[in-house]
This record gives structure tokens, sequence and C-alpha cells, in this order.
């Protein structure tokens, strides 16, 4: 089952930081090259395996193939979904960026595993995007797509988890300041937001990327992750309890 909690990143430290409080994903989004978004992703592969954590990587699908992560996470200026379906084959998670109910379904009928979906609200980590489409917008498009997992990103903080219907989210700057506290505090806000789609989605074998992976039961922290703290160990299992819903 795909974590609720996406936590984009180019740093290693961030990744260290946010593994071992609960189930993530991690993505790494590196906009230099292809050698330094392999480098990174063969690194935080390191460290999310043993803490049983989603890897995925924005953008390059050759750099998440020959890395070995779990999938990728790919927008309008990447490869379209229905080609990294057909290079990446059934298996590996596929994210696709949408903006509206229409996009969305067709990601989705192109084979996309989840949707990443904003702007939610404003944000300083990427220029370029268009006006934020608010709660409302993310609504929108989780209605549209039942059965299939929205995240929503953009300006997202713990304190705003409960504005969003949505199946989770993904954070770059709200993470930076203090990764594992950040981590904790997102892990309880979404345990404590049943959002959009979360009780009833059900993520079986034939949705594409989704189901057919052993590192899914080990990403929704089922296995006995170690370094789980105790302050975390509630949201862990309250988040893990959310997933059994579904
Ligand atoms: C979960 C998630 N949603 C959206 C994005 C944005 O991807 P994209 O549109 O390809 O833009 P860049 O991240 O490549 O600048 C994302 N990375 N993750
Ligand atoms: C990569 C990306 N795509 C749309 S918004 C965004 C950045 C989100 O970062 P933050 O969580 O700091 O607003
Ligand atoms: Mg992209």
């Amino acid at each position: 089952m795909l974590p609720r909690l996406h936590i984009v990143t180019d740093s290693l430290d961030i990744v260290r930081g946010v593994l071992g409080h609960g189930p993530v994903a991690v993505q790494i989004r590196v906009k230099t090259n292809d050698r330094e978004a392999y480098a990174l992703t063969c690194a935080a592969l390191e460290l999310c395996r043993p803490a049983g954590a989603l890897c995925l990587v924005d953008d390059r699908i050759g750099v998440a193939l020959a890395a070995g992560a779990d999938g990728v996470h790919v927008g309008a200026d990447d490869l379209p979904v229905a080609a990294a379906r057909r290079v990446l084959g059934p298996g590996p998670v596929i994210g696709a960026t949408c903006r509206n109910p229409s996009a969305a379904r067709a990601a989705v009928a192109d084979g996309a595993s989840y949707l990443g979906v904003g702007p939610a609200f404003a944000t300083g980590s990427k220029s370029g995007l268009p006006d934020p489409i608010g709660p409302d917008g993310i609504a929108a498009v989780s209605r549209a797509v039942p059965g299939t997992p929205v995240i929503a990103i953009a300006g997202i903080t713990a304190g705003r988890v409960s504005e969003l219907d949505c199946y989770g989210v993904a954070v770059i700057s709200a993470v930076a300041a203090d990764p594992a506290g950040a981590t904790v505090e997102f892990l309880r806000a979404l345990a404590a937001h049943p959002g959009l789609g979360v009780s009833d989605l059900s993520l079986g074998a034939s949705h594409p990327g989704l189901g057919g992976s052993d590192s899914w039961a080990a990403a929704l922290g089922e296995s006995d992750s170690s370094g789980v703290s105790d302050s975390a160990a509630g949201a862990s299992a309250s988040a893990s309890r959310a997933g059994d819903r579904q």
C-alpha cells in the first residue's frame, strides 16, 4: 500500500531524518543531472530498504531502473505516463502530476499508480507554477479518480492536512528544519485525518504498481522497523491501522 506521506528531497540528510518514524515514501528529486541523481538514489536506497520505506525517483526513469528504485514520479515535462508504464512494466510505482479531474482520469487510464496533485497552496519551493487549486481543487480530483491515491503537493504543513480531502501529501520545505519531528507531526496529522478515499480505497495487485511488491508491507510500517521512537509509535500504529482499512 502506498504511504500517505511523501518526502520530496535532494538531500541524504533529509532522507536519514525522515526514516524510522512510520510509513513514508521518499522521492529523490535532483534537478542537476543523471549522475548526481543516480548517486543520491543509490545512497537513499541503502537507507530506505532497511527502514522499509518506499523510494521513488522524480523525472528520471533511467535512474530509477538503474538504481533499482521502487518507481518514478513524472510530470508534464517528463516521459508521458503511458510511455513510462511501457518502459517500466506493471510492477513499479508510477506517480503522475495532475491539476484537474480530466487530466487525472487520463493519467489513471494510462497506467498511473497514484497522482501528485497541486499546487494545493502557494509554495516557495518551485517557481512557474499555476495558481493554487486549493482544498476544493484537490477534493475535485480525488472524487474524479476513486480507487487511485491522490497525493496533494505545495505549501502543505502538518497543520493544513485536515483541510485536504485526499489520500496523502507530499512535502519539501515543511520537513527541512526538523525532518524527524516534522515527519512525526505529519504522520500524526494524517492518522487523525482519514482523508478522502483512504478508508475505501482498495489497492489490489491489479492496480498498476501497487500491491505486487513485498516492499509495500514494509513501506507501510507493518514490519518491525528499527528506530521507531516511542513518541512516533502511536502515529505509526495509527497510520498502519488507517492503511489496514483499505
Ligand atoms: C507527489 C508529487 N507531485 C507532484 C510533483 C511535481 O512533479 P513535476 O510536475 O514533474 O515537477 P518537478 O517535481 O519535476 O519539478 C512531484 N514531484 N511529486
Ligand atoms: C515539486 C513541486 N511540484 C509542485 S509544488 C512542488 C514543491 C512543493 O514544495 P513545498 O512542500 O515546500 O511547498
Ligand atoms: Mg518532473
